[in-house]
Order: C-alpha cells, then sequence, then structure tokens
C-alpha cells in the first residue's frame, strides 16, 4: 500500500474522440510518459476499436506499461462509420448521455484509482467538456483543459461575448468583409469571414454558439490551458490568454516534441500512425518516383465533407494547373457520391499522369516527402503545425470551426500559404496552385522554411515549447498534487 507521502502523479487524459485531438492527446501522453507520469487514456470504444484494426497504437503503448493504460466508455451512436462533421452534434449528445455517466461512475468508485492505489491527481479534458469541471471538484484534482483546436481560433471562440455585446455579432448584414474588432490582438486582421463558422448565423440560441458560450464560462475553471502551438508562431494571441488562466502551456507541435524527446531518450526517430482510417502506403512509392517539390498534396482532413460539384471543382483546378498531385478522397467525404465514384472521362487523362489518389493516408510522412512542393488543406490544426514543421506552403480551402481562423493566418499573418475559403471555381483553385507551386513558389518556400526552423527550435532542448513542457511535467508532479493529510 502507498503511503500518502508517496503518492505519484496520475493524468486522466480525456479527448474529444475525433482523428485530430485523439492524435494529438496521445503524443501528449507519450511525453508525459516518459517524464514518469503515469496515465490512464480514455478513448471510445469506436476509436480504440478503430485504432486496434488500423494501427499497432495498443501494442505500441505496451513498452510504457508501468505507468499507462488505455480505458474505453461507449459514445452512444451506432458502431458503424468514423463520425464526420455533420455528426459532431450527436456525438456530443450521445457522450453527455452516454460516456459522461460512466466516465463519472469509474471516476468516483474508484476504478481509475483510489485513495490507497495511484489515486488520481489530475485530470487533462478537451476544452469542450465543461462537464470535467465538476467531476474534478468531486474527487479534489486539478483541471486542465486542452484545447486542441489552434490558439487563434481558441481566442475568437473565448471572445465570442465580447463580439455579442459589441454587437458585431449577429452580423448586421450579408458583408463578410467587415473587420472585426472586439477580438483583442486580433484587431485589422479578421474579417467577419475569418471568424469561426458557426458565427455565420443570425440566432445566438444555436446549438453550436450555445455550447461555445458555455465553454467560455467554464474554461477560466480549470487550474491551467495546454496548447499544441508555440511561442514564436503564436506570441500575440498566448499573450492575450493570460488574461483567462495563469498557467499556459504552449507544448506544440506535439508530433514534432514526441518525436524528439523519444529520438533523444532511444536513438529511434520512429513514424508512428493512430489512424482511424487504414492508410494506403502506396502513395510513398507514388511520391518516390515523383521530381522534388512537384506535388500538391490535397487532404481535407477526417471530418470535413465536399459536395460533388466542389470535388469537381478542385479536380478540374488541379488538372489545369499542370501540377502532380496527392489527393486523399477519404470515404464518405463525398457528400450523396458512393466511394466507388469513376474518374470523369475530361479529367481521367491529366489524372492518370500526374495524380495520385488514395483513401488515407500516412499524412506526416508524405508531408516530409521532398517530392511534395504544396498542401491543398482544409486547415484543421493538425494538418497545419504538420505542414509548418514541414516546411510546405499551404492553399488552404476551410471548412468548419477554428479552419476559417487558421487559413487566415496562414495568408495574413504567417504569410506561408494563401487562403481560398468562401470560393470553389476552377479557374481561382488554377490560379491558387499556379503561385504556390510556381510564380511565388521561392518566396512561400523561404517563409516556410523559416518557420519550420522556428518549430522544430521550439521542441529542442531550450526551446519554447521544451520549456513549457518541462515546466507542465514539473506542475503535475508538485504543484497540482492534491494536499494529503500528514
Ligand atoms: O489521409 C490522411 C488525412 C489526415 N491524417 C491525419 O489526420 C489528422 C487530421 O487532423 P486535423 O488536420 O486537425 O483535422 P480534423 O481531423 O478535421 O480535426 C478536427 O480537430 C482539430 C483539432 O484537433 C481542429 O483544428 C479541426 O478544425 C477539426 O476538424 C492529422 O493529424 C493528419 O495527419 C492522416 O493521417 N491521413
Amino acid at each position: 500500500m502507498q503511503q500518502p507521502n508517496q503518492i505519484s502523479p496520475h493524468v486522466l487524459i480525456f479527448p474529444l474522440p475525433l482523428q485530430g485531438p485523439v492524435n494529438c492527446m496521445l503524443k501528449l501522453a507519450e511525453l508525459l510518459c516518459l517524464h514518469q507520469i503515469h496515465v490512464t487514456f480514455l478513448n471510445t470504444e469506436h476509436v480504440q476499436n478503430r485504432l486496434r484494426l488500423h494501427t499497432d497504437t495498443e501494442t505500441y503503448f505496451k513498452k510504457y506499461e508501468k505507468c499507462f493504460s488505455f480505458r474505453t466508455v461507449p459514445d452512444g451512436l451506432p458502431e458503424d462509420n468514423p463520425r464526420t462533421g455533420s455528426q459532431i452534434p450527436a456525438l456530443l449528445k450521445g457522450l453527455d448521455e452516454v460516456a459522461v455517466p460512466l466516465l463519472r461512475e469509474m471516476v468516483t468508485s474508484g476504478e481509475l484509482g483510489t485513495e490507497s492505489e495511484r489515486p488520481l491527481t489530475c485530470i487533462i479534458a478537451d476544452g469542450i467538456f465543461t462537464f470535467a469541471v465538476g467531476i474534478a471538484r468531486e474527487i479534489g484534482v486539478t483541471l486542465l483543459y486542452f484545447d486542441t483546436i489552434s490558439p487563434c481560433g481558441f481566442w475568437t471562440y473565448f471572445c465570442l461575448p465580447k463580439l455579442i455585446e459589441a454587437g458585431e455579432l449577429p452580423f448586421k448584414d450579408d458583408d463578410l468583409d467587415v473587420i472585426i474588432k472586439n477580438v483583442p490582438g486580433m484587431e485589422g486582421i479578421i474579417r467577419r469571414r475569418d471568424l469561426p463558422s458557426f458565427c455565420r448565423t443570425k440566432d445566438l440560441n444555436d446549438r453550436i454558439i450555445q455550447l461555445v458560450l458555455k465553454e467560455d464560462e467554464h474554461i477560466p475553471l480549470a487550474q491551467g490551458l495546454i496548447f499544441n502551438t508555440f511561442q514564436e508562431l503564436e506570441a500575440p494571441v498566448l499573450a492575450q490568454m493570460l488574461n483567462i488562466s495563469p498557467n499556459i502551456y504552449a507544448v506544440g507541435p506535439l508530433h514534432t516534441h514526441a518525436k524528439t524527446r523519444l529520438g533523444e531518450e532511444t536513438g529511434v526517430l520512429s513514424e508512428r500512425s493512430s489512424s482511424i482510417w487504414k492508410e494506403d502506403r502506396t502513395c510513398i512509392s507514388w511520391l518516390d518516383a515523383q521530381p522534388l517539390k512537384s506535388v500538391v498534396y490535397v487532404s481535407i482532413g477526417s471530418l470535413a465533407v465536399m459536395t460533388k460539384d466542389q470535388l469537381l471543382e478542385i479536380w478540374h483546378g488541379l488538372v489545369n494547373s499542370g501540377s502532380r498531385f496527392l489527393w486523399v478522397r477519404r470515404p464518405g467525404s463525398i457528400e450523396g457520391l458512393d466511394d466507388k465514384f469513376e474518374i470523369p472521362l475530361e479529367l481521367s487523362q491529366g489524372t492518370k499522369e500526374r495524380g495520385c489518389i488514395v483513401d488515407w493516408a500516412p499524412q506526416e510522412e508524405v508531408l516530409s516527402h521532398p517530392s511534395v512542393g504544396g498542401f491543398l488543406t482544409h486547415s484543421g490544426w493538425n494538418s497545419t503545425l504538420e505542414s509548418i514543421v514541414e516546411g510546405k506552403p499551404m492553399i488552404c480551402w476551410p471548412y468548419f470551426v477554428d479552419q476559417q481562423v487558421n487559413s487566415r493566418y496562414v495568408e495574413e499573418v504567417w504569410k506561408i500559404g494563401l487562403d481560398m475559403k468562401d470560393t470553389c471555381e476552377r479557374s481561382i483553385v488554377e490560379k491558387k496552385v499556379r503561385e504556390v507551386m510556381d510564380l511565388k513558389k521561392d518566396v512561400f518556400w523561404e517563409r516556410a522554411r523559416n518557420m519550420a526552423q522556428l518549430a522544430k527550435e521550439s521542441v529542442s532542448e531550450g526551446g519554447s515549447s521544451f520549456q513549457d513542457l518541462n515546466r507542465l511535467v514539473e506542475d503535475i508532479k508538485s504543484k497540482y498534487m492534491p494536499a494529503r493529510p500528514n
């Protein structure tokens, strides 16, 4: 039995059960394990089953068996295909109704650790999980929120009440180019069209708006906030965050951070997948056969969907641009089309000569491939960071939530790509691809290379994210340990 003064840190990590959040929370979990912090990682059964089916994640984490374990809860939805963007409200409802009561039971019954046997000392949960405040209080442990969206996106979410109070929301007319004034630190940067997608409603009772407002009330109740970013990328936004919490940890880009520290620890630099789709590795041999920097990698992540018309416009634009392209067409990502959709005749030649289409790719490996010269992305935060680390310029075609803000920052603030939001015409796609892959290639490449360098430095010894991770580890081991009677 453990003596009171021997209690060791034990963190429960609960990600939003979607590809992006699970990816980066797994990296954080591994980093904590490397620092001898015990982690219980709570996945939904759906995510865990898919990880089991398509990856060796469970086996891989066995090497941390003394300090890591997976636990699962159902998400309340039928067990079919992966959840997409339109299912998020149902997913959140299912989590609330089914997963949360089970989690509460697990935590309070001592199933995840009792007073005497490795008690929980800290919860790290996605920012949208407002229920975590109550659970952490009930068992008397620290709560840290980890919002895996971009801090620039998060900050606009957090300023929603301010925007409503100032009358900037809902929009008074249909002009989306009006500059937004009430997001401190972003004056002159964002227009209405760059606010998160859910702001384009006339109805403030909209379910998502209400959810975000509830999140905004709960965020300051956590003892600290973790972000997957680095100071050199988002210093002004991170400085604003100090108004919410004195304990801000910018520990990203987490995928590189984990790789770097693991490499230092073990001497092995491993590429590892936590994909909940089956990766098609044939695209790597296809890339091997392409010239340097010649391929546009196209992917809209794990949730976004496009219409058949949008698919055709992007496809024509790519073929007409003359660039080579590797396209991830995730099953279910085209509205109303089955996955056996044939290549239209007028696109077949250009696609055969210069294109490769797969269902799901090993994205980090693809982006690091020397043949890839640019990334046409939906601007999900993980994809954005993965592109930044590899120094690949982006063409952004955001779908929803924080992606609208990220794409604006890529073009306007970091200047490492172009923002194609709210348009989807073949001539525009062609023009943007030509600019990034050819006409302004050198300028974009130089800026992207510099940013990549800063990203890598931030996770190297002494770098800003390196230091923030160390601070997080120390705080979990001391400041956030529950007070115990002597
Ligand atoms: O063929 C593919 C396509 C994607 N990925 C991976 O899937 C993840 C996708 O993550 P992200 O780019 O963040 O997109 P979403 O899955 O759409 O992420 C959701 O969650 C993010 C925060 O975690 C938000 O920023 C997004 O807006 C939200 O849609 C990345 O790690 C990719 O490497 C692959 O491995 N293979």
